[in-house]
């Protein structure tokens, strides 16, 4: 018998902390559990085609609105770094159309608050693990997105040694999980991997090889990625793992980390909270700016589709240099703020040490092989982004972190 929502006490002290919005979908997560309870345990949103009537299937979609599954089977699936950025929304997507997800993440930079919509759903488990160390998995996995890491620029500074560590032993360890599964693996590269692309490299199509320096500020990560898909491609060779690579570039929305100092988080506070735009450099830096349900859909495509070629690029097509930037954030935080805005000065900083001039992909490749490209406007996207800024700054931040445990040995799930 699966979870079910306790009678007695149902509203109990997690939900008392809930904003409306997240007590709704609870409410919603509770109402899936007892329809797939009444249609016999094991059924999936996406067997609910097998309702004599249609009735049921008629109910759920008006219920769910967009919940239809765009797989033919309901798949039991891995994310690693699931409380993550990323990891939270590609989670909500697979919970929305009915899969199992087993969520894993050590809360070094994700948070519990990402996921709580689904803490008491029948089909999610959440388990606190570092991808360090060996995991696992006991029953069918069918597949496995590893997004685990960390890309802050900061942390590349900070804790250079687990950034690398977690992109080698981390993708060894769940490549192992591939290979004892018997899933398909997915790995969250990184347009880390060009390094420091030159004006003749732009864009950045998959056959650039990259201009990357060991010791460079970044190079745990840039390196730590590049080493990541060589593993990946070691595995599909000696033990015929399935891969697939995506390479992300820059991305933003709901969920970024407030202090990594990436640049789209680090504007909007300082314009929310009216202190001055920090501009490194002389502004003429640029990057292309995804907005977060792109790169899900494109992360869902590549895993779902039999392009074994090599890694793809994902990223906006449009390209941004960092004054442009404060202009894109000003217009959405003025749409928030109403009378309460006020201009954000802007102050020019050194730039940093090996900072990219420019990053700009060539998705040729996702395109014609998925029929993939972004299709979020950059001011949508920031306008929902400072919404979800602002909302979360009234609320005094809610962000409760948990460190692993350290000394634990490989888990069992
Ligand atoms: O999100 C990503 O995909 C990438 O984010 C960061 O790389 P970066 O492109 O440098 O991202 P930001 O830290 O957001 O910086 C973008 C630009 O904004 C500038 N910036 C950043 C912060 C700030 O306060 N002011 C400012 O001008 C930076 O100097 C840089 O030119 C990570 O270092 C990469 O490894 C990762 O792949």
């Amino acid at each position: 018998m699966s979870k079910q929502p306790d009678m007695e006490h149902p509203f109990n002290e997690q939900f008392e902390q809930m904003g409306l919005d997240a007590r709704a979908r609870f409410m919603q997560n509770h109402l899936c559990n007892v329809m797939h309870e009444l249609q016999g345990s094991t059924l999936g949103i996406d067997n609910f085609g097998e309702n004599p009537d249609g009735s049921l299937k008629e109910h759920l979609k008006r219920s769910y609105g967009d919940w239809l599954p765009p797989y033919s089977t309901r798949m039991r699936i891995v994310v690693t770094g699931a409380a993550g950025f990323v990891g939270s929304h590609l989670v909500d997507f697979l919970m929305k159309r009915g899969h199992t997800v087993i969520a894993i993440d050590n809360f070094s930079t994700g948070y519990h608050m990402n996921l709580l919509d689904w803490m008491d759903h029948r089909n999610f488990e959440l388990h606190t693990h570092d991808v360090r160390n060996p995991l696992n998995i006991k029953g069918k996995v069918d597949q496995i997105f590893h997004l685990a890491g960390s890309a802050s620029p900061d942390e590349c500074i900070s804790d250079p040694i687990s950034i690398l560590t977690t992109c080698f032993q981390g993708t060894i360890n769940m490549l192992e999980l591939a290979r004892r599964c018997n899933a398909r693996f997915l790995l969250a590269s990184s347009c880390g991997i060009y390094g420091f692309p030159l004006w003749h490299h732009n864009p950045q199509s998959e056959n650039f090889l990259g201009n990357v320096k060991t010791f460079g500020r970044r190079a745990c990560h840039d390196e730590g990625k590049r080493a990541a898909e060589s593993l990946c491609y070691a595995y599909a060779k000696q033990h015929n793992v399935e891969v697939r690579i995506a390479r992300v570039f820059n991305t933003f929305g709901p969920r970024m980390r407030i202090d990594d100092g990436r640049v789209v988080s680090t504007f909007i506070l300082q314009c929310l909270r009216g202190e001055c735009f920090t501009i490194k450099g002389d502004g003429n830096s640029s990057r292309s700016l995804m907005y977060i349900s792109d790169l899900i859909d494109g992360l869902i495509e590549l895993m779902l589709s039999d392009y074994t070629g090599g890694p793809m690029n994902f990223g906006k097509q449009e390209e941004y240099n960092m004054i442009e930037v404060t202009e894109i954030v000003t217009r959405a935080v003025k749409k928030v703020q109403g009378d309460k805005f006020r201009p954000t000065p802007t102050s020019f900083l050194p730039a940093r040490t090996d900072d990219p001039l420019m990053r700009h992909p060539d998705c040729t490749l996702a395109k014609e092989q998925l029929g993939w490209s972004t299709k979020v406007d950059i001011d949508e996207g920031m306008l929902e982004t400072v919404e979800w800024f602002a909302a979360m700054e009234e609320e005094d931040w809610l962000y409760d972190t948990e460190e692993e445990e350290e000394g634990k040995s490989p888990p069992d799930i």
